[in-house]
């Protein structure tokens, strides 16, 4: 029987799936096989012995060490596109409350909720809180990813102009995108050409803090920017200044912190891009059916620290999976030591990714503590697991 443990509140219906498969939650997260986690910082956290595998039930793993892990052979699996509609959905929000003051207007009507003249004076209210239409503008989308294509997709509908950046797209996500989006080749050409920018990749090393100060002097003067990914990647300094000289003219965020919550012209949200039922749920399923099927199987689907493997359910016999160093040698001092063991091999994958290597062998013979034992011993290996129907 494997041991979860929640880092965070994840949907009942994932959870529900993996007790019904008779998993068991545990408090003390030492004693769990895997962790279940949604924004929970693990960056400084020890990775228990016993831990195989972290689900991150969305998208984002800027809160995990996903190097660390991989190194001890921990697989760090995230739940692409399950949550993207969510968030797609509160970008085009967030675009509209940009485009007029819908604040502004419902505040005024709130804070004259008690006037019998309430709707003669709105009358001559609104014109404060007018403003101009999506349809036409041009908007940036930098990152196409899961997220990026729906916004962007989103956009078209509703008549806008739509350029993209994202120079890591896959051929076939780019076979994906409508053709109508306008391919930027760099960012300073989407930057200075767009009424709008909004921001759909990752909080990595090279993305934080790619909307600097410079990349701010290049935007067109009185555009919108909006950040739905991380805050780490604006400078939030250079930001404030460009909303306080009108450089910028609104700065729309799904992240609430000491800066940006006192930033002029802002709208801050506290992080609610994935927080609707669907989202909630289609992340805890997607995480739950992955966990379920690399610690029952050995299989790999949606990791974010180790290649793809899937040999399918393993219906009878055992199965050894393999973490390793991507290095020369290791497949073959491995299937000598499995041939002097008098095992077998009957279905094999290896896959690597980067500096780090997944072997996933079904064998048929008695696969001894021992054989285990010899495995862990070789050079480059970092974990070896044996899992049996
Ligand atoms: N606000 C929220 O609640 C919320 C919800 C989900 C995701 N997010 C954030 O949004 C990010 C994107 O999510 P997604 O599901 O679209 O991920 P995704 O992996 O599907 O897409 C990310 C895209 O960014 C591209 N990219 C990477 N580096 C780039 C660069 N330097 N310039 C341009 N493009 C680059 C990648 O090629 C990829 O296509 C997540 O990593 C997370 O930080 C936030
Ligand atoms: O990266 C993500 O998926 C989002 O930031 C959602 O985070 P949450 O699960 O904490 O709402």
């Amino acid at each position: 029987m494997y041991c979860i443990h929640c880092m965070n509140n994840i949907s009942t219906v994932g959870t529900d799936a993996l007790e019904a498969a008779g998993y068991a939650f545990v408090e003390d997260p030492a004693a769990a096989n895997a962790w279940l986690v949604r924004s929970a910082n693990l960056n400084e956290m020890e990775m228990p012995h016993d831990l195989l595998a972290i689900a991150r039930a969305g998208a984002g793993v800027n809160n995990i060490p996903v190097e660390r892990c991989a190194q001890q052979g921990v697989v760090v699996f995230n739940t692409p596109g399950a949550n993207a509609n969510a968030v797609k959905e509160l970008v085009i929000c967030g675009m509209l409350l940009a485009c007029r003051d819908i604040i502004g207007g419902v505040e005024w009507v709130h804070e004259a909720s008690d006037d019998p003249q309430i709707a003669k004076r709105a009358e001559k209210a609104k014109k404060r809180f007018a403003g101009f239409e999506l349809a036409g503008k041009r908007v940036g989308v930098i990152g196409l990813g899961a997220i990026g294509a729906e916004v962007a997709d989103a956009l078209i509908a509703l008549g806008a102009e739509v350029m993209g950046y994202d120079p890591y797209l896959s051929i076939n996500a780019a076979w994906g995108l409508d053709r109508r989006i306008e391919h930027a080749t760099d960012l300073d050409q989407l930057l200075s050409a767009c009424d709008f920018v909004t921001l759909h990749v990752p909080a990595t090393d090279s993305t934080r803090g790619m909307i600097s100060a410079e990349a701010i002097s290049k935007m067109k003067h009185g555009a919108v920017l909006l950040n739905f990914a991380r805050d780490a990647l604006v400078d939030e300094q250079a930001l404030a200044e460009a909303l306080d000289d009108g450089k910028l003219a609104r700065y729309v965020t799904d992240f609430a912190n000491p800066a940006s919550a006192n930033m002029k012209n802002a709208i801050v949200l506290p992080h609610l891009g994935a927080s609707t039922g669907e989202a909630e749920d289609n992340c805890a399923v997607m995480a739950a059916n992955q966990l379920r099927d690399y610690l029952e199987n050995g299989n790999i689907v949606n990791s974010v620290n180790y290649g793809r493997v899937d040999l399918g359910p393993l219906v009878s016999g055992t199965r050894l999976a393999l973490f390793h160093e991507n290095v020369q040698g290791v497949i073959g001092e491995v299937s000598q030591a499995i041939a002097r063991g008098g095992l077998n091999i009957e279905n094999m994958s290896n896959v690597s990714r980067g500096a780090n290597a997944y072997t996933l062998l079904e064998v048929t013979g008695n696969v001894t503590d021992a054989l285990v034992s010899e495995l862990e011993g070789l050079t480059g290996i970092r974990r070896v697991r044996h899992i049996v129907r």
